[in-house]
């Protein structure tokens, strides 16, 4: 027997950055949109646990018990007193540490798949907890819309979000790592005071509104000048989706993606082709907002997509 798991993507369209706390973490107010980009997860049953991947970027992805979708399944397991034997399929489409929440999405992925496939019935409350010990953006991929997280990121308020935006994500030729661009955000506040993280209602009262304008307006990343510092070809980038028409344009979260919410799906047309023809990134995808939280995927469909 198999279980399939859908995961979508995010962006934070806001990212307000505290400073460092004493366990190396920074408070947030982080305001997460999911988008339709996603991965899979099978869960099937086996011997032994064994993680395989397919799909862009999957050479990149570990296949030992520190993949993400592995940990989760081990941790779900422990709970239960179980043995995590079980083959993960990760079906890859999210960009690999690309500041999309791949990694994120596959642990709650492997996590609602696991939990369906040993008939555990856990919690909503449970399944969340084991997500933020997994990493901070973890309980946000199982839930998916829009939600406010504060503390390292973890602890979420769902969002409302009154319409359908719509977004290009600029594949970077390469990746960068998530510690390191935290670590380059304290170099470059060093010695200026971090203000408290606070989320903008203006850009609340926009998602709410469905009003692409004025959620335009509102972004904000304070780990884009970080991310540009590491990877300063970015601005290339944000400067040709700008010039061909987007409202805005931004890292998405640690980054190197980058994020153009357009007017409308026309719009986001063009702002693709130009984003392509500009040799300024590796790949294009073009998609809508917001996306469902992780979700089992009928057998019959689960067939079909394999
Ligand atoms: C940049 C974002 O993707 C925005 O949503 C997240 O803040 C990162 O979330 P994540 O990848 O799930 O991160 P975790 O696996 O929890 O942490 C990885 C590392 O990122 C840094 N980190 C992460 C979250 C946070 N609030 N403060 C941090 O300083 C820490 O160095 C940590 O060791
Ligand atoms: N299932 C997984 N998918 C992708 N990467 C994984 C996975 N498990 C572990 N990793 C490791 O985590 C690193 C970060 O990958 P990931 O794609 O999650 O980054 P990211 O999208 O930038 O994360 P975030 O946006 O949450 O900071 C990879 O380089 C890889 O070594």
């Amino acid at each position: 027997m198999s279980v399939t798991v859908r995961v979508p993507a995010k962006v934070n369209v806001q990212l307000a950055v505290g400073g460092a706390r004493p366990d190396g973490f920074h408070d947030l107010a982080n305001v997460f949109l999911a988008v339709g980009l996603y991965d899979e997860v099978t869960a099937t049953e086996a011997d032994e646990l064994r993680v395989t991947c397919a799909g862009p970027g999957a050479d990149q992805v570990p296949l030992d018990r520190t993949n993400l979708a592995a940990r989760a399944a081990l941790a779900l397991a422990e709970r239960h007193g179980l043995d995590a034997a079980v083959h993960l399929h990760i079906a890859k489409d999210i960009p690999v540490a690309g500041g999309m929440a791949g990694g994120s999405a596959d642990a709650a992925g492997a996590l609602v798949a696991c939990d369906e496939l040993w008939g555990l019935n856990t919690s909503r409350d449970e399944l969340l907890a084991i997500c933020a010990e997994l990493g901070s953006d973890v309980p946000f991929s199982l839930v998916g819309g829009a939600a406010l997280g504060t503390g390292r990121g973890e602890q979420l308020r769902p969002l409302e979000v009154g319409g359908t935006f719509h977004w290009v994500f600029a594949v970077a030729d390469g990746g960068l790592s998530t510690p390191a661009v935290y670590r380059e955000f304290d170099r470059l506040t060093e010695g200026t005071e971090v203000p408290e993280p606070v989320a903008s209602q203006e850009l609340l009262d926009a998602l709410a509104k469905g009003d692409a304008t004025a959620l335009a307006t509102a972004v904000s990343n304070d780990l884009q000048p970080a991310a540009l510092s590491l990877f300063p070809t970015l601005a290339d980038t944000l400067a040709t989706g700008r010039t061909a028409g987007a409202l805005a344009a931004l890292v998405s979260g640690s980054g190197p993606t980058t994020a153009f919410l357009a007017r409308d799906a026309e719009s986001a047309k063009t702002v693709a082709g130009a984003l392509l023809a500009s040799a300024t990134c590796r790949a294009v995808r073009v998609t809508d907002a917001p996306a469902p939280g992780a979700t089992v995927v009928p057998v019959a469909q689960a067939q079909e997509n394999a």
